[in-house]
């Protein structure tokens, strides 16, 4: 697999080789052509590769070829720029932002804003080199490394489903508040924390509500994410059948997880304030509508064994978080937080550099 990743890297073809969490093989998706497919409604099949803003182009890598296996080590420079600091202005600057959202929070019906900046980092580490130290990292993330020639380079190791729908079971996490990972240590969340979280379950299952009829959500728990930690709580049921993973995906993304709430008030800040196209960064990929048939008996009790098939689809997306896009000369690090009420400014900029330092570890 890694000489055909050489050869598409080589010949500037689309393809997406990723590692779900917690897995050991690797897939890779090849796309035969250079075109650029894009989505229409989700009732597409292929790798999906969504921005943020959706009045951008959402790309779809269609399953021309289909690989998973191993892959071999790349025998390649390994260095790390994790020491790196960002300069004093992208410091101030942040403050401010975030300054700025605190205050309108402060003063207006918005009760949350996700900010972020981007960091550029000279660095030529090979792409194959950052895919392979992400999976060793983060083994519990989704690790990608996603290309296309028109569109450019995206590589990052999530924690975030946006959605996994395996026929009509729906499955999806409400993720935020973010604290550094430390061993043997009981974190006590703070009200601050707590309610970020609470913000994005209650918009979650809400949401959802609309197509499921019953809505199962767990009591939030910790959830690691290599140097750092999450509060997550699951949320699933049974899609009703007249709707489609594309009506979930419309009525999810994106989330307050990595936007805000109420979610029109606090894109339009981003959106005006950020001063920055966010591109890919949190917006989400992965596979959708993948067909796996299935033959069974029409009845049990038959013992003539006349079977029938059955075509199921199944969808894994994750939100495009702790990311970065790979330019012939840098790597553009995308980082955020979300902002209450109760937002401290430095402590918001720490949280941004906490969660650069999980790209950093690997350029
Ligand atoms: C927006 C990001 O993280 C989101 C996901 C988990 C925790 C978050 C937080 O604590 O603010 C963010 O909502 C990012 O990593 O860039």
């Amino acid at each position: 697999m890694l000489n055909k990743l050489s050869e598409y890297l080589q010949k500037q073809l689309p393809f997406v080789a990723y590692r779900k969490p917690n897995a050991t093989k690797v897939k890779a998706v090849f796309q035969h052509s250079d075109t650029l497919h894009t989505v229409t409604d989700f009732s597409e099949s292929g790798f999906v590769f969504a921005p943020f803003d959706t009045s951008q182009q959402t790309i779809l890598i269609p399953f021309d070829e289909v690989l998973e296996g191993e892959l071999e080590t790349v025998t390649l420079p390994k260095t790390t720029t994790e020491a790196l600091m960002p300069s004093a202005e992208a410091h101030k600057k942040h403050l401010q932002l975030v300054e700025k959202g605190v205050e309108v929070i402060q003063n207006s019906d918005i009760q949350k804003i996700v900010l972020s900046r981007k960091e550029e980092i000279e660095s030529q580490q090979h792409p194959l080199v950052i895919f392979e130290r992400l999976r060793e990292n983060y083994p519990t993330a989704f690790v990608y490394l996603w290309y296309h020639p028109e569109v450019g380079m995206w590589a990052g190791a999530t924690p975030e489903t946006l959605v996994s729908a395996n026929g009509n079971t729906i499955k999806t996490m409400s993720l935020a508040g973010t604290r550094k990972f430390e061993e043997n240590a009981a974190i006590s969340w703070n009200q601050k924390e707590i309610e970020e979280q609470q913000i994005v379950t209650d918009y979650i299952a809400a949401q959802l509500k609309k197509f499921i009829t019953n809505v199962t959500v767990s009591e939030a728990t910790p959830h690691r994410a290599g140097s750092l930690v999450h509060l997550c709580s699951m949320i699933s049921g049974r899609m009703n059948s007249e709707f489609t993973i594309g009506d979930i995906i419309t009525a999810l993304h994106p989330t307050p997880a990595i936007c805000g709430f109420p979610t029109e008030k606090a894109k339009a800040f981003i959106l005006q304030e950020e001063k920055y196209n966010r591109a890919f960064y949190t917006g989400f990929l992965g596979e959708l509508n993948v067909k796996e048939e299935t033959s069974r008996n029409r009845n049990r009790k038959n013992q003539e064994n006349s079977a029938y098939r059955t075509v199921r689809s199944h969808s894994e997306l994750y939100v495009n978080l702790r990311c970065m896009e790979l330019t012939d000369t840098k790597r553009i690090l995308y980082i955020g937080g979300g902002i209450t009420k109760d937002s401290n400014p430095e402590s918001e900029w720490q949280e941004t550099v906490a969660k650069s330092q999980i790209m950093k570890r690997v350029l």
